[in-house]
Order: C-alpha cells, then sequence, then structure tokens
C-alpha cells in the first residue's frame, strides 16, 4: 500500500469513528438534578461515560497495531486511544483504552519477527506483530502517519520518529501526558502489580513524574472498584509543582485525587494542633549564603528524620503505653477495689492492636462499667453517692496519662536520650516554638507519626500513594506514610543526583526501600531523558561529572538542537545587559513559548527580574511560596526550578563565587530544565563545575 493510500485509508476511518463517538455523545441526553439517589449515582456514571467520550472526540486514537494471534489466520488492526470506545449497536471494539492489556503490545514491542505476548487476565496471548503505526489527528482531523515498523521490511527494529516529533515540540505551563509515546521502559513501570511499593531513580528529564501519573490512571482501570481516586493522595514538593502537573490527570479522565504537599497534609492530619513558623524559612537558610557539608550533614532535620530519632519516639510510645496500667488500686469505697492486676488482665482481652487513646477510652469506660455493675449488685440508690463515685473515677483516669501528639512530641524532647542526638539549643528551640503551637518541616513527620500512633484510623486512608521528589524525604516520614496505607502500594519516584536539598533527603534509596518487606518492592532505573536535546543533556552530564565517582550520566533521545552558550561578561552591568538582550533575542526569535532566567538566589533573581522590568520586559519572578506557574518569561532561583521544565534556560550566574565546589547538584538541576535552547553568563571566574569554557559573547 502507498503512503498516500494509506494516509487516505486512515482518515476515512477518523471520520467513521467520530461519528459513533458523536452519535453516542448525543445519546447520553440532559443531565439529571433530582434527589433520587439511584438516578444521582447513574448520572454520575453517565458524566464519567460523557468525558471520556469528550476526551474521544478530540483525539480518538494515536496507535494502530496488527497483532495476529497464534490462533488466528490473519492479523488484526487494534487502534489505540487516551479512552476505549466500542460500536454502540454492535459493541465491537472500535479504539482499545491504553490502559488495556493488549495496548501493552503497542509500548512493548520493539520490532523484529519473532512472537511476542502480553498478558491478559486469561494468561498470556501469544501473536506476531505486522503493522506498528503512529496517528496523529488534531481537531477531528488526521494530520500525520507514520510507520515505525512493517513486517516484512528491511529495518527490523521500531523507528522513534514520532517520539522526536513530539519532544521538538515547544511546551506551555503545564505538564502533558505521553499516552501516545509512552516508551517501553516506562510503560513497565506504570503497568506494574498495584501490591508494590515501586522505588523509580530516574535522571532528570527521564519522565519520573509523568511515569507516576500515568501509573495511577492505569491502577484506577485495572483494578477499578479496588482501588478507588479518593483513596489515593500525591505528595509533591510545593503547590507552584502541584498546578504545573494539575493538567495531567483530567486528560487521562482522572479525577479526585488528593494532590498535596507532605507539610500541608501533616497539619491536616494533625487537626491543625500546630503549624508551620513561618519566621523560618528553609532555603532562605540553606540558599542565600554558602553553607558547608558538614553542617548539612549535622543539621536537626536530619536527626528528626532518621531511624535512631524514629526508635527514640518509639521508645516514648511503649513507655506511654505501659502506663496505661496504673500503680495503684482503684478502690472508691471500703470493700470496693480494681487492682492494677485487674486492669492488665482486662487490657490483654482487649484489642491489643489498637492505639493508646483508644484503648485508654475503653479502659475508661470498662471502669464505669464496673462501678454500675457493683452499684446495682450492692441494690445501692442515694444519688449524692453516686455523683461522688463518678468524681472517683474521673480522678483515677487522671492518673492514666493522656497526650495530644504535640504534648508527647514535647515530653519527648525533654528526654537525656534526645539531647544525646540533637543538640540542647535546637531540642530547646522546639520546645518553646511547640508552646506557641509552632513547628518546623522536620516536626512533621514525628508528629504525625506519634499521632496516628497514639489515635489511629477506622481504616488507614489510603489505597495508593504517590511520593514526588522522594530523594528530598526522611525515612522517618516515609514511616509515617506507611501507618496510612491499607497495603503497600506506592509510587516513589526521584533522583538522588538531583537531591539538593542535602540537609533533609536519603543519600541512598536503601534507606527508604528498606523500611518495606523486600517482597513488596521493586526498584527501577530511568536513564534516558527525554526533556533536552542531546546538546544539553552531554553539558549537564559534564557538570554531573564535577561531583565524582559513581554518578550516572543521563543517557540523551537523539534530538539535536542547538550548542549550548557560555559567556563571559567583565563586569555586573555587562552581564545584566547580556541577560536583557538573550531574553529579547530569544523573544523576537518566536522560537520559544516558555523561558527561563535562573539565579542562584532569590535576591539575585529580585536584581533580574528588576532590570527587565526597567527595560520593559514582562518576567513573573517566581518565590518560595509561589502557588502557581503561568508560562511566558520567568525569573526563578535555581533551587525553586526543580520538577519544572522551560524551552530556552538562561542560567544568569554561572560565576565561580555563586555556583562552588558543592553546588554541582545546584547547577545539574538548572541545566536539566530547558528543553530546547540552554544558554549561561558569568562574570569574574566560570563556575569549575563546567570544565570547558565556550566563548561566544
Ligand atoms: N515517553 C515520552 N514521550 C514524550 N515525552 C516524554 C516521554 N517521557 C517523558 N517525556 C517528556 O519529558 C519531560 C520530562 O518529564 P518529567 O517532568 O515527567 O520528568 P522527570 O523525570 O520527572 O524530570 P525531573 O527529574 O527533571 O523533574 C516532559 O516534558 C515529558 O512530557
Amino acid at each position: 500500500m502507498t503512503v498516500q493510500s494509506a494516509f487516505q485509508e486512515e482518515a476515512q476511518r477518523v471520520d467513521e469513528v467520530l461519528l459513533h463517538i458523536r452519535k453516542q455523545l448525543r445519546a447520553i441526553g440532559p443531565r439529571y438534578t433530582g434527589n433520587d439517589f439511584t438516578e444521582q449515582m447513574l448520572e454520575l456514571q453517565r458524566e464519567q461515560r460523557q468525558q471520556r467520550l469528550e476526551v474521544a472526540e478530540r483525539e480518538p486514537y494515536f496507535g494502530r497495531i496488527d497483532f495476529q494471534e497464534k490462533v488466528q489466520s490473519a492479523p488484526k488492526p487494534l487502534y489505540i486511544g487516551k479512552a476505549g470506545v466500542a460500536h454502540e449497536k454492535s459493541n465491537e471494539v472500535l479504539v482499545v483504552d491504553w490502559r488495556a492489556p493488549v495496548a501493552s503490545l503497542f509500548y512493548a514491542f520493539s520490532g523484529g519477527e519473532a512472537p511476542v505476548s502480553y498478558e491478559s487476565p486469561d494468561g498470556d496471548v501469544e501473536g506476531t506483530v505486522h503493522l506498528k503505526r503512529n496517528l496523529m489527528v488534531r481537531e477531528g482531523k488526521l494530520e500525520r502517519v507514520v510507520d515505525s515498523y512493517v513486517r516484512g521490511q528491511e529495518e527490523e527494529t521500531v523507528t522513534d520518529e514520532f517520539l522526536l516529533y513530539r519532544l521538538g515540540e515547544s511546551k506551555d505551563n503545564k505538564l502533558r501526558d505521553i499516552v501516545s509515546t509512552i516508551q517501553q521502559e516506562q510503560d513497565r513501570i506504570i503497568r506494574t502489580d498495584k501490591n508494590k511499593a515501586v522505588f523509580i531513580q530516574g535522571v532528570a528529564g527521564s519522565g519520573k513524574t509523568t511515569v507516576a501519573l500515568h501509573r495511577l490512571a492505569y491502577l484506577l482501570y485495572r483494578y477499578a472498584g479496588a482501588i478507588r481516586a479518593e483513596r489515593m493522595v500525591i505528595f509533591a514538593p510545593n503547590r507552584m509543582f502541584l498546578d504545573y502537573i494539575s493538567g495531567v490527570l483530567p486528560e487521562l479522565g482522572v479525577g479526585d485525587i488528593l494532590q498535596t504537599t507532605f507539610a500541608e497534609w501533616a497539619q491536616e492530619q494533625l487537626q491543625h494542633e500546630v503549624r508551620l513558623d513561618e519566621a523560618y524559612d528553609p532555603f532562605a537558610y540553606w540558599f542565600e549564603q554558602p553553607r558547608s557539608r558538614e553542617e548539612m550533614e549535622h543539621a536537626p532535620s536530619r536527626v528528626k528524620g532518621s531511624l535512631a530519632f524514629k526508635a527514640l519516639v518509639d521508645e516514648k510510645l511503649a513507655e506511654t503505653e505501659a502506663s496505661l496500667i496504673p500503680e495503684e488500686d482503684f478502690a472508691p469505697m471500703p470493700g470496693w477495689k480494681v487492682t492494677p492486676a485487674m486492669i492488665k488482665e482486662w487490657l490483654a482481652t482487649d484489642e491489643s492492636s489498637e492505639p493508646y487513646m483508644k484503648r485508654r477510652a475503653r479502659l475508661v469506660s470498662r471502669l464505669k462499667r464496673w462501678l454500675e455493675s457493683e452499684w446495682k449488685t450492692r441494690r445501692l440508690t442515694d444519688g449524692k453517692l453516686k455523683s461522688q463515685l463518678g468524681t472517683k473515677l474521673n480522678a483515677y483516669a487522671k492518673k492514666i496519662p493522656s497526650f495530644t501528639a504535640s504534648q508527647l512530641y514535647g515530653a519527648l524532647l525533654r528526654e537525656p536520650a534526645v539531647q544525646e542526638l540533637l543538640p540542647a539549643k535546637s531540642a530547646a528551640a522546639t520546645i518553646k516554638s511547640l508552646k506557641q503551637k509552632l513547628v518546623h518541616p522536620e516536626d512533621l513527620a514525628p508528629l504525625v507519626y506519634i499521632q496516628v500512633r497514639l489515635y489511629g484510623f477506622e481504616q488507614p486512608p489510603y489505597d495508593h500513594i504517590v511520593i514526588d521528589e522522594a530523594q528530598d524525604y526522611s525515612p522517618f516520614q516515609l514511616e509515617a506514610l506507611k501507618l496510612c496505607q491499607r497495603q503497600p502500594s506506592m509510587t516513589v519516584l526521584g533522583d538522588l543526583q538531583q537531591g539538593i536539598h542535602g540537609y533533609a533527603g536519603i543519600h541512598s534509596w536503601k534507606e527508604l526501600i528498606s523500611l518495606l518487606p523486600e517482597t513488596d518492592t521493586g526498584y527501577y532505573e530511568l536513564d534516558r531523558s527525554y526533556r533536552s536535546t542531546m546538546e544539553i543533556i552531554d553539558f549537564a552530564n559534564l557538570v554531573l561529572g564535577a561531583m565524582g565517582d559513581g554518578v550516572k550520566p543521563a543517557v540523551p533521545v537523539f534530538r539535536s538542537g542547538e550548542a549550548v552558550d557560555v559567556a563571559g561578561a567583565a563586569t555586573d552591568e555587562e552581564r545584566l545587559s547580556m541577560i536583557v538582550r538573550t531574553v529579547k533575542e530569544w523573544r523576537q526569535s518566536g522560537h520559544y513559548r516558555t523561558m527561563a532566567v535562573l539565579g542562584r538566589t532569590a535576591r539575585a533573581c529580585e536584581a533580574i527580574a528588576e532590570r527587565l522590568a526597567a527595560e520593559g520586559i514582562d518576567a513573573a519572578l517566581i518565590q518560595s511560596k509561589q502557588d502557581a506557574y503561568g508560562g511566558g518569561l520567568t525569573v526563578v532561583p535555581a533551587y525553586l526550578s526543580k520538577g519544572l521544565e522551560f524551552d530556552a534556560v538562561l542560567i544568569a550566574d554561572a560565576d565561580s563565587a555563586s555556583f562552588g565546589g558543592n553546588d554541582a547538584k545546584l547547577l545539574y538541576v538548572a541545566c536539566t530544565r530547558a528543553l530546547h535552547k540552554l544558554k549561561l553568563l558569568y562574570c569574574g571566574e566560570l563556575t569549575s563545575l563546567v570544565a570547558v569554557p565556550v566563548e561566544t559573547a
């Protein structure tokens, strides 16, 4: 078949499928707005179906794979789309949902005539692939058809032309779904079994965030009923990042998933008993002036996030547990007595896995029942005596300690064992803040952990937990989250090479993985970077090399672009003029929809934004409490740019004073934000992290 006739045939099919989709959309009818519960539930289903069909109407499908099952005599074309569509009468499948088992063939097939198979609920299905085709449909019209594999033709392996086309596009202010170009190594992670905690170490731009979001959509489809969107949670580093990723799930037809930061979530779990101390800004402390590695290593945040600290919390909780049995008898009247031994017996028959405060409440009720039964047995009637007995019970109950999480935490911080781990000054400062109900971010994991151990849940709230930028999490944070899940079902992703929060995060994935049973975990590495051109990745790898041995360079996709520019200025004034000139040039070129000027500190960024404003250039200055990222031209401190991406990036102060020997990770993060264009400017001496200066000015 010629390329032209293939295009015509596909264009005709797109039209036909769209007719079916539109017919089905029309058949959905008007919305139900009454009060009948059953009708309301049906309406919810109708609404979801409508959303799926609307997604399909925009782009019915993006891929085709012709697969011949071993038992069949001819290949069958399967069209893969974001939402499955069936013929309204015959139920024949017109579009296969990308999450269906058979669709895995489209992603996993890497060429060759050998038999392939996919896992269906009824077992493995074997067969051969005859065609793999990418189709691009925009606004209901077929625009492009690319065959990446045709059986019998000379090229044996699939080509990446379609992927390269997608990667070459410029980006706006939101992360997008990648269903049409998911790569084999990503697909494997997305389709991992639900009862696993999946850990992903991936280089910058390898699609970790994107993969995690697609995995949620997959789990909801594959385990419909068992896993529910409202019992899932995504943790991201800040509100701006959450805004940036907020478009992906709706586009995949998934709604209602809680997307939050650990700090916000923790304060809610603690029912706002405490709040973050606004006067302490960790970013300002750690990034606005040089700090030594030594200081980072011994930071209070590292101690409070450690397992050694958790062990002390556990000891304190065990001690509290033991205090459930009072040391004295409860003897409200002569001849009436409950001994500690009896209480011990009662507690032993109770649900011993229940949290302390529940067991405590149960014990007090039991004492009350005992009092009532004694009262009845003795046939007493004196109302005054009854109220005296009540008072005695209350007085006795007070001897069984009762705590809020922050009270217990405060008590723990006063103990000598804690003082051995944590500098006395730091413990004293935390105790003082707690009195005002203020805490630092690193106090939240211990507090939530204590809260859950003291009060528990009716049932742990989550079916699945996603942790993005998990290299910045402490083992104690993971321990707190473990208590909140029904079974080990997590997606934990990050990049140790981008671990710029050394004062809080981990050094090795083992620190987190070892907290779960080995059989419940999976570990994956993603080495290919999809975001940036080869030139940018090669340059970023150079910076990475400055970190010393043991680093894993990112492997670029074969997408070539412009060379990375490095230019020096003689004076700071000249550097600022060069920033203005570069931004103007980039704007005039019309090539870039999103651009960023990255500075080492917030202060440096303020100066740049001021200068741009003075030249009449609009730029959004991003600060640490930012809620949203709006695209266009942005000025942002390098440490806040993590997770984001821009068509063009200008690193405004790549001098040796701004990026010293310890800042390789930060500079690596900054360089890898760029998709198509990267430029570095410096004044004075170029940072030693960039080994080969390239003069272009
Ligand atoms: N298979 C793919 N097809 C097309 N684009 C992809 C693919 N995988 C990743 N991308 C693109 O690469 C970019 C980086 O993805 P993402 O932000 O998820 O990576 P990351 O590993 O989380 O990056 P970082 O660690 O730098 O935050 C995004 O623009 C994403 O759309």
